[in-house]
């Protein structure tokens, strides 16, 4: 399918995420000097600008399809990420979700700076929606994806950006999540990690996990996504096959 419309299909039964004519403004805050803001009260003027960055998009994304957002900068896919993730709600419409969620959205986010790899493993672990049992059960395999075990028992706060990442990357996609959002996590780590964490989300795709990556990497997300989505300024410019959305956003 191929479109330039943004009406939503009717949710059918293999739907893992709807989203409905969403909505996502942002008040711009501008700092100000005490005169600009006495003179503004005094005349009565809002100072604060608003910003649309999602202008009533729709979408629906069935169980194992690999769908990725693409767009230039700005364009609004890191932001309908977070809204299909629930870290933020829209201004207006609506996403619903059926199944277990797990993100690479903002890395490390569930993550306590004074706690140790270990205890966040089982925190957030437990964010990500795993109880106690299972946490333990594949604690070593988490340690083991993420390569840091000579420090898992120091503090996360000591941690290298890239021990972090691995660290999180690792506890994510061990929580068997049926839909996996990835929001440019491939391009943080070093090579040899990049390419084994693209394994790993190859094997969720075979595993018909449902994906949504956001990556200005189009050879890589054409390889592994069968369905691209192309955001521009807030909306959505088109639906098709991954290889299509990629020539359409290179003609934007
Ligand atoms: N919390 C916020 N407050 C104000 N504006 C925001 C906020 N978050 C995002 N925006 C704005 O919304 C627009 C879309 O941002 P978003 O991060 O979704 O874009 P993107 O397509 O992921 O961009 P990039 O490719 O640069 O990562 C941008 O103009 C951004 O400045």
């Amino acid at each position: 399918m191929s479109t330039t419309s943004s009406a939503p299909r009717a949710a059918g039964p293999n739907a893992r995420i709807v989203v409905d004519d969403v909505r996502m403004q942002f008040v711009l805050r501008h700092n100000r000097s005490l005169k600009e803001l006495a003179m503004a009260m005094v005349r009565g003027k809002d100072l604060g600008n608003t910003f649309m960055a999602l202008d009533g998009v729709s979408l629906q994304v069935d169980s194992g399809e690999t769908v990725a957002l693409l767009g230039h900068n700005g364009s609004g896919k890191s932001t309908l990420l977070k809204l299909i993730s629930g870290v933020m709600h829209p201004t207006s419409g609506s996403v619903r979700l059926r199944g277990r969620i797990a993100g690479l959205i903002e890395v490390g986010a569930g993550f306590h700076p004074d706690l140790t790899g270990r205890e966040n493993v089982y925190l957030n672990g437990a964010i990500l929606g795993m109880d106690e049992a299972s946490i333990r059960a594949r604690f070593d395999e988490i340690v083991a994806f993420s390569e840091i075990e000579r420090f898992i028992d120091t503090e996360v706060k000591h941690y290298s950006s890239g021990m972090f990442l691995r660290l999180a990357f690792s506890v994510a996609v061990h929580t068997d999540p049926e839909i996996f959002l990835i929001d440019e996590i491939l391009s943080v780590g070093d090579e040899p990690f990049q390419r084994k964490c693209l394994d790993r989300i190859r094997e969720l795709k075979d595993e018909g996990r449902t994906l949504v990556v956001v990556s200005h990497d189009l050879n890589m997300v054409s390889e592994l996504c069968s369905r691209g989505i192309v955001l521009q300024r807030g909306n959505q410019v088109f639906d098709g096959s991954a290889a299509d959305a990629v020539a359409h956003l290179r003609s934007l």
